[in-house]
């Protein structure tokens, strides 16, 4: 029997090529921030909202730029279960820091791909393929 794909958001930031990444409290491993949206949220206001809460930054609306999906193994499920992740770049006012339900944030390079699960890590991949990050 097949299950649901998790439908998800993600913001990819790099800065001095290294790539944005959260860990949730309670969590072992490096997301890329973002999450689900809410029932009849558009893309651009689940992904500022997500941020907001993560991150304590707005991003800016008009500068998203669609990025890449993803679709790879979900992390956290014994199911098999998929996250497909519509990722985007924008740009943001002020600085990110860790909000309340984040242990902490880190810039990851490709050396750092193990700390991730499988979407963290393909992105890591695509944007070192790219040159983007070390
Ligand atoms: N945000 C994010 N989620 C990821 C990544 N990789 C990955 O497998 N996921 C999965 C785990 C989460 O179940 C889901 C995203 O949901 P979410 O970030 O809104 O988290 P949530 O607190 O609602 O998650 P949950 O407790 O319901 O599992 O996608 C990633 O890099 N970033």
């Amino acid at each position: 029997m097949s299950v649901a794909e998790i439908d998800s958001l993600a913001w990819i930031h790099v800065r001095d090529r290294r790539l944005l990444s959260v860990r949730t409290e309670g969590k072992a491993k490096f997301y890329l921030p973002g999450g689900k949206r809410e029932p009849g949220e558009g893309d651009v206001a689940g992904l500022c909202r997500e941020i907001r809460e993560e991150l304590g930054i707005e991003l800016d609306p008009p500068s998203f730029r669609f990025f890449a999906v993803l679709n790879e193994q979900a992390d956290g499920y014994a199911d098999g279960r998929r996250v497909r992740m519509t990722c985007y770049t924008a740009d943001h006012r002020g600085e990110p820091a860790p909000g309340r339900e984040i242990a902490e944030s880190a810039w990851l390079s490709s050396a750092d791909a193990h700390l991730c699960p499988p979407a963290g890590r393909r992105m890591l991949g695509m944007l070192a393929d790219a040159g983007l990050v070390d």
